[in-house]
């Protein structure tokens, strides 16, 4: 029974996975690559206490590719650790809790997935965490670039837009910046834009795959719902308008839900973890591993972009292009330049700043 919950679990994980032609774990297994004979890898989540961690720390644990799951936070640790560390799965848990046990923590990880930071209130942008958040990454990326500076970095605190051009410039100034490695986690987007495509059109959800591009914030969230399969043609062009709001206001519509107790955690651990998953599959060889990320792009003129990547040994092997747009979409991609833009400087200023 438990491991047809844990079968279940993991291989729903892979077939909601974006690229539809990945291999899954399973087929993975199957071919003899059990997670016994899968290589080590260290996933160390940094704000694992939090609403995400707690749950993406489970993710993890679940995942037979993570054989040692390190969990750091400012408090809470050692009792997530105690907890995610009874479940009787590959990986080996370990806590962390306080700046002077960050490095250790660090030490040897392949990814790092950050989702430290504070979250949005009613009424809150994501602009609004800047001046708390940026500070919180900034501090995590030095130590990342001391301790474990081949690490894939998936980021996840926000604002996205900014803070990954923020850790970009920490890296560089330690002399550790490789464009390949650095990922703005964008998979929530992709997540509620095949969910709402999938209840609209009424098309089962498991087979609907939607790029999102563009970035993680209002209207540089860009849904190609032009490109979404399977194609659907009781659609109508309101019906697209309204799904593309839906998917670009998905963050609020829950952060009003939850009325003051934060923003979306559940389902950004289940993004997080999806997208940590195809990561794992790019550094163990597995072909055809894509996903959407925002990531240092020359696809546009600005710097950072979200798009398509194909997944990799080390990283990044190719940012794939936008394909052909709808006129709705175009629009929407020349409106989403100077939001985007702006983000990405303040980032840039911030972390150059003294
Ligand atoms: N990229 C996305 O799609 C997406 C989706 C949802 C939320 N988020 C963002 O993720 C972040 C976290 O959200 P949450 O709901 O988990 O918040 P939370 O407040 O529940 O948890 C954040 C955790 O970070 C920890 N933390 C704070 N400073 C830290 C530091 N210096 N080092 C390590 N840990 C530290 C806190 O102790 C806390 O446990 C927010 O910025 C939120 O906006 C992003
Ligand atoms: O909306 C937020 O503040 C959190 C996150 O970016 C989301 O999209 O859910």
């Amino acid at each position: 029974m438990k491991t047809t919950m844990l079968r279940s679990i993991q291989s729903s994980l892979t077939r909601a996975n974006n690229s539809a032609s990945s291999p899954s774990t399973h087929s993975l297994l199957r071919r003899g690559y059990s997670s016994e004979s899968a290589p080590e890898r260290k996933v160390t989540v940094l704000g694992a206490a939090g609403g995400i961690g707690q749950p993406l720390a489970l993710l993890m644990k679940l995942n037979p590719l993570v054989s040692h799951l390190s969990l750091y936070d400012i408090a809470g640790t050692p009792g997530v650790a105690a907890d995610v560390g009874h479940i009787n799965t590959r990986s080996e848990v370990v806590g962390f809790m306080g700046e002077e046990q960050l490095g250790k923590a660090l030490e040897g990880s392949d990814i790092v997935i950050i989702p430290a930071g504070v979250p949005r209130k009613p009424g809150m942008t994501r602009d609004d965490l800047f001046n708390i958040n940026a500070g919180i990454v900034k501090s995590l990326c030095t130590a990342i670039a001391k301790y474990c500076p081949n690490a894939l970095v998936n980021m996840i605190s926000n604002p996205v837009n900014s803070t990954v051009p923020i850790a970009a410039e920490i890296f560089k100034k330690a002399g550790i910046y490789d464009e390949k490695k650095l990922f703005g986690v964008t998979t929530l987007d992709v997540v509620r834009a095949k969910t709402f495509y999938a209840g609209k059109a009424r098309v089962p959800v498991e087979g609907v795959n939607v790029p999102v591009v563009g970035g993680h914030a209002g209207i540089t969230i860009l849904p190609l719902f032009s490109q979404a399969t399977p194609k659907a043609n009781n659609l109508s062009g309101e019906d697209l308008t309204a799904l593309t709001k839906r998917t670009q206001d998905g963050g609020t519509e829950v952060v009003e839900a939850k009325a003051g107790k934060g923003s979306a955690t559940l389902s950004m651990a289940y993004a997080g973890a999806i997208f940590a998953d195809a990561c794992l599959k790019g550094l163990n060889g597995v072909p055809d591993v894509v996903e959407c990320s925002f990531v240092q792009s020359s696809i546009t003129e600005l710097p950072f972009f979200a798009s398509k990547v194909r997944l990799g040994k080390n990283g990044i092997e190719e940012v794939l292009g936008l394909g052909p747009l709808s006129d709705f979409e175009k629009q929407g991609l020349e409106s989403l330049i100077p939001d985007l833009k702006s983000s990405i400087e303040k980032g840039i200023a911030f972390a150059n700043k003294s």
